[in-house]
């Protein structure tokens, strides 16, 4: 079975609180791109799941993978033969676009389907929330205003299809744990949902935050000196996505050529990606 997870990027991230159990309350918005990982699940003969990676490096041995992961969270609730999973890593991690978490929802709903569990999304977005906080929202993969911990999601009815929409990833990585750590929580100046769906992405710009901006910018000036860059090219928009590292600017299509320009002057190590939007 072959599987393409898929990245995301969060439009708007409000930090409202960290509570009790050290994680923090969040508002976000997740949108889906089309920048994709590609995993593949065969039978295996052997006793033991093997996870096999190449591609871009991945900073953890397989055993560690979320991948591998997701296959024991799963096999904890539902006892499931072994399998060979090959993931090729095209993501970049430490980026801020949820790679690794969309691996690991990709392998729960591939091992679902290969051995007909027939479980639904809330099951196995349950499943994935054993794994990460992101994990469980590419169960459902679609935009969603995400709360709680990222966890607690309401469909949002926005589309981005008439944009091109730009990721960059310098060559720095941010730790997320790190980044939350260096966050002061505080309550939304604007309610980020309504926000969005009233105003067009020109008019985001002094309203809609990401609240780790404040933290990771200072730490990391190449990160914001990117925004300004994309700025200057044009964008009608333009946020770190998540705890970054990566940068994406929302274009109109028209603007494509500046943007093009844009991608010839980056630093040749920072990695980017056009996205063709589903949604
Ligand atoms: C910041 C966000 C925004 O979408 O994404 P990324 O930038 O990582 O893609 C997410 O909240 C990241 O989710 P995820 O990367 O799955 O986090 P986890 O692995 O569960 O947690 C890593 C660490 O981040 C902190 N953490 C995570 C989520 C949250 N709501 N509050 C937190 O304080 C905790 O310290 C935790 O130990
Ligand atoms: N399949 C995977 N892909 C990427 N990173 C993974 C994976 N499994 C585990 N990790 C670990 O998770 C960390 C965060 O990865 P990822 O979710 O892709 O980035 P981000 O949190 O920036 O969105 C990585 O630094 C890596 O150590």
């Amino acid at each position: 079975m072959l599987l393409f997870p898929n990245a995301k990027i969060n439009i708007g991230l409000e930090i409202t609180k960290k509570r009790n159990d050290g994680y923090h309350d969040i508002d976000t918005i997740f949108y889906p791109v089309d920048w994709h990982d590609i995993l593949e699940i065969v039978p295996s003969e052997s006793n033991a799941t093997k996870l096999t990676v190449t591609g871009n490096r991945v900073d953890c041995p397989p055993e560690k993978n979320l991948v591998t992961k997701a296959w024991h969270v799963l096999n904890s609730h539902v006892p499931i033969p072994t399998v060979n999973i090959y993931l090729h890593k095209i993501i970049p991690d430490g980026a801020g676009l949820g790679g690794g978490s969309s691996d690991a929802a990709f392998t729960l709903r591939g091992l679902n389907e290969m051995f007909q569990l027939g479980l639904d999304q809330a099951t196995l977005a349950a499943y994935a929330a054993e794994i990460g906080a992101d994990c469980p929202f590419f169960i459902y993969n679609k935009p969603m205003r995400a709360t709680g911990i990222g966890n607690i999601f309401t469909p949002l009815p926005i589309t981005l299809k008439q944009y091109t929409v730009l990721i960059v990833k310098p060559d720095v990585s941010v730790s997320t744990k790190q980044a939350y750590q260096g966050v002061t929580p505080s309550a939304p100046i604007t309610s980020l949902p309504e926000a969005v769906i009233s105003l067009p992405p020109i008019q985001w710009q002094n309203t809609i935050v990401n609240k780790f901006e404040e933290s990771v910018f200072p730490q990391f000036p190449e990160i914001k000196k990117l925004k300004q860059e994309i700025y200057n090219a044009g964008a009608c928009y333009c946020a770190m996505s998540g705890s970054g590292a990566s940068v994406y600017g929302i274009f109109h299509k028209d603007n494509a050529d500046r943007m093009s320009a844009l991608l010839t002057q980056l630093p040749k190590n920072y990695i980017s990606h056009v996205s063709v939007l589903q949604w």
